[in-house]
């Protein structure tokens, strides 16, 4: 998908919501855990139920991982059954790699043509050669870690290096050098809005993965505030706000409510 395919999606469905899929086989309603694949069988649901408010969905791994060999098959069918079905929404595997250059073609590989994504979370931190592996499959993209949403990003990730710049800040006007740029999103925390000025100044064009509204408490007006631009440039996510806003049989329903509610102040903010 292009950047100007995404935004035509958002334009014309007034959403840049991104629904994380975050299945808990501990959540979810105890009747699906009859099924063959029961973490299929709940994505299918909260899938069918919240497309048209959405414009992405973003798999996190740990919760397919956790499970072995039965998660990756769960992985990959939610992946198929979303391209084959909704292939106008953006597939983000949000599995958090980043290697030595091989090793990340290999990742690269893994989530852009085994189990065919469309972008991948990457942590920065090894630096050019393990990002840009990720940067030369077109139509792909990778989202660096910039400034997240929990706590702990205060550690490191705000630190003036040699007394200057902040890290994040740092991390987002290195990697505009690197080839491919173009295809290169941004994490950052909605619980960090108050950032988001002095990220535009350095990223105007990119697009930026929003996690962290709901469960977290991060602020949808303050996010497009400060952080929209002229491309619109936001996936904002939320995953247990979604789908887990009812754990009975209507959870489906419920998840397709809370979707369309946010779909209805995004559509707000985008007019
Ligand atoms: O890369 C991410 O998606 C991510 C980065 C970040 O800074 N904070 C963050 O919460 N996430 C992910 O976004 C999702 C947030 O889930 P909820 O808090 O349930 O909406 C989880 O899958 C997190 O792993």
């Amino acid at each position: 998908m292009t950047l100007d395919q995404l935004e035509n999606q958002i334009r014309s469905k007034g959403t840049f919501l991104c629904v994380g899929l975050d299945t808990d086989l501990e959540k979810i309603p105890g009747h699906l855990l009859q099924q063959p694949d029961p973490i299929f069988a709940f994505n299918k649901a909260i899938i069918d139920a919240t497309a048209p408010y959405c414009v992405a969905y973003k798999p996190n791994t740990a919760f397919f991982e956790a499970y072995g060999v039965k998660g990756w098959e769960a992985l990959e069918r939610t992946v198929v059954y979303l391209n084959q079905n909704y292939p106008d929404h953006l597939i983000i595997a949000d599995a958090k790699r980043g290697d030595i250059g091989n090793t990340s073609t290999r990742y690269a590989k893994a989530f852009f043509e085994e189990i065919p994504c469309d972008a991948l979370t990457i942590a920065p931190y090894m630096g050019r050669d393990s990002v840009e592996p990720f940067l030369e499959f077109e139509g792909k993209y990778a989202v660096l870690l910039a400034l997240t949403s929990n706590p702990g990003a205060f550690d490191f990730q705000t630190l003036p290096i040699a007394g200057q710049q902040q890290l994040y800040l740092e991390v987002l006007e290195k990697t505009q050098q690197y080839k491919n740029a173009d295809r290169l999103m941004y994490v950052v925390g909605a619980t960090k809005a108050e950032f988001l000025t002095d990220i535009r100044k350095v990223v105007p064009e990119a697009f930026l993965l929003i996690p962290g509204v709901g469960a977290q408490g991060g602020s949808l007006e303050e996010v497009c505030r400060y952080g929209m631009n002229k491309r619109v440039g936001l996936l904002i996510n939320s995953s247990r706000g979604i789908i887990y806003a009812s754990q009975g049989a209507d959870f489906a329903q419920r998840a397709g409510q809370e979707a369309a509610t946010l779909q209805a102040q995004m559509n707000k903010m985008l007019n």
